[in-house]
C-alpha cells in the first residue's frame, strides 16, 4: 500500500487569499515514516488533512497504490492521530467505545471486536480498566495511547500523525515515540508524520520532508537530511538552535537530541513495547525477560 500525494494545492478562503499549500508531491508506503517538518504555518497539518480525506484540495490527487501483500486496500484503512490527545476523543463516550469504533465500520463485532480492543490496550500499555472511563478521567498521556489504540485497532495501512507528541512531556513523548516505532516494526504500518520535534524525527523517520511557506523545500533520506541539511529551518531544527516557532522555542530551550533505548524487546523497565528513550534510561535498561539483568536494576 502506498499513500500518493501529486501536485497538490489548497487555497483557504472565500477570496481565495491564503495559498497553503503549493504543489506538493509526496508518497508514504508501508513499513516507513516520512516525517513532514516545518514552521508554523507552512502548511504540514493542511497536508495532513488532506491525506486523511478531511480537506478538499483545491487542485492535485489523493491516491492509493496497492501492493502484493495488500488486501481490501483503500482510505478506509487510514487513520489519524491527533495532537491533542484528550480532545481528539469524544467526551461523551466511554475509552471502549471510541476504540470499538474504527471496528464497527469494518463490520468487526462481538467477541473478535472485544479481543482486538483489549489486545491493543495491552500493546498500547494500558490497563482494560481505562476501557470504562470517560476522556475526562484520563491523562495526556494515556488518551495520547488510547488514541494509537484508536488508530491501529483495525490494521490500517498507513496512520498518519499530526504531532503526535507535541502536548506531552518528555518522559511520556519517549514512551509514545518507542510505541509507534515497535508498533512499525510488527504491523509494518506506515506513517505520515507531522511534527516539530526533533526526537521524534529521529527516532521514527525514513524520509523527510521540509516545508516552507507552502513549498516542499527539502526531500530525502532521513541519515542523508539529518546528516547535511540544506535549507536553513532544517539546519536550525537538527542542530537544536532554537527556531522561529512559539511551540518548539517558547522558552528559548530546546530539547538536546536523545538517543534511542538499545533494548530490542520488552523493556524490564516500562513493559511490552515501551521504551524510554534518552542516556539516563539508557544505562540501567534491560530486557523484561532476562530476570538476572533486571534484577540488577
Ligand atoms: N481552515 C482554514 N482557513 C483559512 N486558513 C487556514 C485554515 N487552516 C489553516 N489555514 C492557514 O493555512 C496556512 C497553513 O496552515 P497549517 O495549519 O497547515 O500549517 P502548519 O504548518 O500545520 O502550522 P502549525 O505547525 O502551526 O500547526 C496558515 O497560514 C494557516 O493560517
Amino acid at each position: 500500500m502506498e499513500l500518493v500525494l501529486a501536485d497538490i494545492e489548497v487555497v483557504y478562503g472565500k477570496r481565495r487569499r491564503n495559498h497553503a499549500v503549493r504543489g506538493v508531491s509526496l508518497r508514504v508506503r508501508r513499513g516507513e515514516t516520512l516525517a513532514v517538518v516545518g514552521e508554523s504555518g507552512s502548511g504540514k497539518t493542511t497536508i495532513a488533512k488532506v491525506a486523511a480525506g478531511l480537506q478538499p484540495a483545491t487542485s492535485g490527487t489523493v491516491s492509493w497504490r496497492a501492493g502484493d501483500d495488500d488486501g481490501a486496500a483503500g482510505p478506509q484503512r487510514v487513520h489519524m492521530v491527533f495532537q491533542h490527545p484528550v480532545q481528539s476523543l469524544d467526551p461523551s463516550w466511554r475509552i471502549r467505545r471510541s476504540v470499538h469504533e474504527p471496528l464497527r465500520h469494518l463490520g468487526v463485532a462481538g467477541d473478535e471486536a472485544d479481543r482486538r480492543v483489549h489486545r491493543l490496550i495491552a500493546e498500547v500499555g494500558l490497563d482494560p480498566e481505562i476501557l470504562d472511563r470517560y476522556p475526562r478521567d484520563v491523562s495526556g498521556g494515556q488518551a495520547q495511547r488510547v488514541a494509537v489504540a484508536r488508530a491501529l485497532v483495525a490494521d490500517p495501512q498507513i496512520v498518519i500523525l499530526d504531532e503526535p507528541t507535541a502536548s506531552l512531556d518528555q518522559t511520556v513523548r519517549g514512551r509514545i515515540l518507542a510505541l509507534l516505532g515497535d508498533l512499525q516494526r510488527r504491523t509494518g504500518v506506515g506513517y505520515l508524520m507531522i511534527t516539530h520535534d526533533i526526537s521524534s524525527v529521529r527516532r521514527l523517520a525514513t524520509r523527510i520532508a521540509v516545508m516552507y511557506r507552502g513549498l516542499i523545500v527539502e526531500s530525502g533520506p532521513a541519515p542523508a537530511v539529518l546528516a547535511a541539511p540544506r535549507h536553513p529551518y532544517t539546519q536550525a531544527l537538527i542542530s537544536a538552535v532554537p527556531v522561529a516557532d512559539p511551540r518548539v522555542a517558547w522558552d528559548g530551550v530546546v530539547a538536546a537530541p536523545r538517543t534511542s533505548c538499545p533494548v530490542p524487546g520488552p523493556c524490564h523497565q516500562h513493559g511490552p513495547g515501551l521504551h524510554e528513550v534518552g542516556p539516563d534510561h539508557v544505562a540501567g535498561c534491560t530486557k523484561a525477560d532476562d530476570p538476572q539483568k533486571a534484577a540488577t536494576t
